[in-house]
């Protein structure tokens, strides 16, 4: 459905905009019909910047992002919005989707002005409502309401049903419930897996690793722009190879942990990794050659794909 071809993504920085910053390198990876991919990775490690070409929020400096196959730098006019009938996204911020002089339900409103406009007020109603229904919110409860009314989690479920009305293919959810409390996250979780049964593919953005786990069939481990690790979310995580996400595994809280603890092994890895491999400023197993050389993304085993020069033997090719 989706795929991504040596995507990068540069931006110009610091002043007059002399140096560049790779936020996206090289990123392959695809998403099949009904598949949710968690794409998971710290602060900064371009995950948000990946999610935002997808959705034609900023362009693509290199690579190809494909949609059944057809490159989507390339839609204008009416197959771009074709797209966007088909391809959404939700942020973490419910909020600020809304205008809060405007009640929230006028989301729905434009979806039809912009995409159904012959259809008749009762048919949009029964619609509207319906898909209210799909993602657990009694109508009567939450229409009419301004955005301050509703709670985050019933804006954020708003969203994907404004997303279901569009007969929506394919989701980028970044972050959709770190803003939300620990009930309704697990609602909003278990609506993401009710929205893969309907066929929908999700590309779940976190830096919870937990999370990705939960709701994914595939993981992406991103660092510093690169994906540093990826494939079926079993292999990913029972039979973990990069040393980033080892660490990753390690750092998740455990009950009988102190934060300290946790914190001072963080800290003492920390280091420049700007040449070659970009985790060799923190990884514990780096030698020489990953200073200088980058380590290719190669195929470790069926579903599972490591850029690590510690696993890589010549004929991976
Ligand atoms: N418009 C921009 N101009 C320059 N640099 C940017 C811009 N947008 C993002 N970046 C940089 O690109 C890198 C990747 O950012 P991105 O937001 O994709 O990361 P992220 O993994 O989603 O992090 P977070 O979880 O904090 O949102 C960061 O170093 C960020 O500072």
């Amino acid at each position: 459905m989706l795929e991504l071809q040596h995507v990068s993504k540069i931006y110009r920085i610091g002043a007059f905009g002399r140096k560049t910053l790779r936020a996206v390198d090289d990123v392959s990876f695809d998403i099949a019909d009904g598949e949710v991919v968690s794409l998971i990775g710290e602060s900064g490690s371009g995950k948000t910047t990946i999610g935002k070409m997808i959705l034609r929020l900023i362009g693509i400096s290199e690579g190809k992002i494909l949609f059944d196959g057809q490159d989507i730098s390339l839609l204008k006019g009416a197959s771009l919005k074709e797209y966007y009938r088909y391809v959404q996204g939700v942020f973490q911020d419910p909020f600020s989707s809304y205008n809060p002089i405007f009640k929230a339900d006028r989301i729905f409103s434009l979806v039809k002005e912009e995409f159904y406009p012959s259809t008749s007020a009762s048919e949009w109603k029964e619609k509207v409502e319906g898909a209210l229904r799909a993602v657990g919110l009694n109508p009567p409860d939450v229409l009419n309401k301004y955005p301050h009314q509703l709670s985050g989690g019933q804006l954020q479920r708003f969203l994907i049903a404004r997303a279901l009305l569009l007969d929506v293919k394919f989701l980028v959810a970044d972050e959709i419930i770190s803003m939300l409390d620990a009930s309704t996250r697990v609602d909003v979780l278990n609506l993401i897996g009710d929205l893969k049964a309907r066929g929908l593919s999700v590309l779940f953005i976190t830096h919870d690793l937990a999370l990705g786990y939960y709701i994914g069939d595939k993981a992406v481990i991103m660092y510093k722009g690169r994906v540093v690790e990826m494939g079926s979310t079993e292999k990913v995580y029972h039979d973990t190879l990069h040393p980033y996400t080892k660490m990753l595994m390690a750092a998740v809280p455990r009950l009988d942990e102190k934060w300290e603890e946790v914190e001072i092994r963080l800290k003492e890895q920390v280091g420049d990794g700007t040449l070659g491999c970009p985790y060799y400023g923190r990884c514990p197993v780096a030698e020489d050659r990953c200073r200088v050389e980058t380590p290719p993304l190669h195929r470790k085993d069926e579903d599972h794909w490591v850029a690590c020069w510690k696993y890589y033997d010549e004929k991976d090719g």
